[in-house]
C-alpha cells in the first residue's frame, strides 16, 4: 500500500513521456527546424560579444569627459592631466582612446570611447577637426585592409559608430566651427548633436536653442544621424516614445561625477546655491533619453548605418581610386598574401 502512490506517479510519468515523445515526433514531421535560427544566431553573437565605439567632439570645456563618465558610470579620466593656459594656446586636437569591457546579464560589451580634448582651442582653428576626420578614416582603412586580408574571421571592429557632437549652450545656435566640423564628418560617422551644460539654460531657452539648432542644421544641409522610421504595426506607446526621441534632437544634457544625497535619496547631480540638479531627472535634462537611445534602443542601428552607409561609401571610394589592375586583383589578394608568406 506504501508503494501505491509511487507506482501511480511512475505510471503517470511514463504516460507523459510517451505522449511528449509522440508530440515531438509529430512536430518533427511538420517543421524542418529553421525556426530555431534566431536562437542559434543569438547564442553565437552572445558568445562573440559586442563592440561599440563612441566619439565625443566639440569645443574644449563643454563637459565631454564628464558626460561620458556619467553615461557609463566609471571614472575613465582619473589620470587626466589638465593642460595649463600656456599649453592650451598651442594645443592641437589630441585624440585619446579608452576601452572598457562591461558585462550585463551575461552579455559582454567592449565599449571604446574616443575623446578629443582641446578641440577648437587654438587661435587659428582652420581644419582643427582634421585629426578627428583622419582618425575615422584610419579605422575604415584598417577594417578594409583586414577584410581583404587572409584572416577575416577575427576582424576587430574599431570603426566609430557614433559621434556625440557637443554644442555650446552660450552661443546663439551653431558656431561656424561647429558647422564646418559637422559638415566634414557627416559622410563618415553618425553625428548625434547635444547641447552641453543644459543646466545653464532655462526651460524656455532650452526649447528655443533646440529649435534654432534644428533650423540651422537644415539650413546648412548638415546630415546628422536619422532615427529609423517606426514600423506601422508598432503599438501607440512605442510610437509616442519614438516621436519624443526625434523631437528631443539636439539632446540637452547635464553631466556630473558627483553623488549627491538629499532626503535619503542618492543621485548623480550638481549642487548650486539655489538648488540641486538631478542628471537623471527627465524634467532637468535629456540625459536618460540619450543613454537609452545609445544603450537600449539604437545601438544596433548606429552600427548598421556605420557599416552599410559610411563604411560602404569609404570602400566604394577606395575601389574607385584603385588602378584597374589592383581592383581586378582585390578578390584574389588573400591568395597573394598567402603565397608571399609561405
Ligand atoms: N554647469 C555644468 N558644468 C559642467 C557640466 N559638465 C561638466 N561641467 C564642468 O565643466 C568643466 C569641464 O568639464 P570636462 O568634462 O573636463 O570638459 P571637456 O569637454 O572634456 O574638456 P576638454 O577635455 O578640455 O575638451 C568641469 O569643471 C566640469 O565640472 C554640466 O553639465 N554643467
Amino acid at each position: 500500500a506504501d508503494k501505491y502512490p509511487w507506482n501511480c506517479f511512475m505510471l503517470f510519468q511514463q504516460l507523459f513521456h510517451v505522449q511528449t515523445k509522440a508530440k515531438y515526433r509529430d512536430q518533427d514531421k511538420e517543421y524542418v527546424g529553421f525556426a530555431t535560427l534566431p536562437n542559434q544566431v543569438h547564442r553565437k553573437t552572445v558568445k562573440k560579444g559586442f563592440t561599440f565605439t563612441i566619439m565625443v567632439a566639440g569645443v574644449s570645456g563643454l563637459g565631454k569627459s564628464t558626460l561620458i563618465n556619467t553615461l557609463f558610470l566609471t571614472d575613465l579620466y582619473k589620470d587626466r592631466k589638465v593642460p595649463n593656459a600656456q599649453e592650451q594656446i598651442n594645443q592641437t586636437v589630441n585624440i585619446v582612446k579608452h576601452t572598457i569591457s562591461i558585462e550585463e546579464k551575461g552579455i559582454k560589451l567592449r565599449l571604446t570611447i574616443i575623446d578629443t580634448p582641446g578641440f577648437g582651442d587654438a587661435v587659428d582653428n582652420t581644419e582643427s577637426w582634421k585629426p578627428i576626420e583622419d582618425y575615422i578614416d584610419q579605422q575604415f582603412e584598417q577594417y578594409f585592409r583586414d577584410e581583404s586580408g587572409l584572416n577575416r574571421r577575427n576582424i576587430q571592429d574599431n570603426r566609430v559608430h557614433c559621434c556625440l557632437y557637443f554644442i555650446s549652450p552660450f552661443g546663439h545656435g551653431l558656431r561656424p566651427l561647429d558647422v564646418a566640423c559637422m559638415k566634414a564628418l557627416q559622410e563618415k560617422v553618425n553625428i548625434v548633436p547635444v547641447v552641453a551644460k543644459a543646466d545653464s539654460l532655462t526651460q524656455a531657452e532650452v526649447y528655443r536653442k533646440k529649435m534654432k539648432i534644428r533650423e540651422e542644421i537644415k539650413q546648412y544641409g548638415i546630415n546628422i544621424y536619422q532615427f529609423p522610421e517606426c514600423d506601422s504595426d508598432e503599438d501607440e506607446d512605442f510610437k509616442n516614445q519614438d516621436q519624443i526621441l526625434k523631437d528631443s534632437i539636439p539632446f540637452a544634457v547635464i553631466g556630473s561625477n558627483v553623488q549627491v544625497e538629499s532626503e535619503g535619496h542618492k543621485f548623480r547631480g550638481r549642487v548650486y546655491p539655489w538648488g540641486l540638479v538631478e542628471v537623471e531627472n527627465p524634467a532637468h535634462s535629456d540625459f536618460l533619453l540619450l543613454r537609452n537611445m545609445l544603450m537600449r534602443t539604437h545601438m544596433q542601428d548606429l552600427k548598421d548605418v556605420t557599416g552599410e552607409t559610411h563604411y560602404e561609401n569609404y570602400r566604394a571610394q577606395c575601389i574607385q581610386n584603385m588602378t584597374p589592375l589592383t581592383s581586378m586583383l582585390l578578390p584574389v589578394l588573400p591568395l597573394f598574401t598567402f603565397f608571399f608568406f609561405f
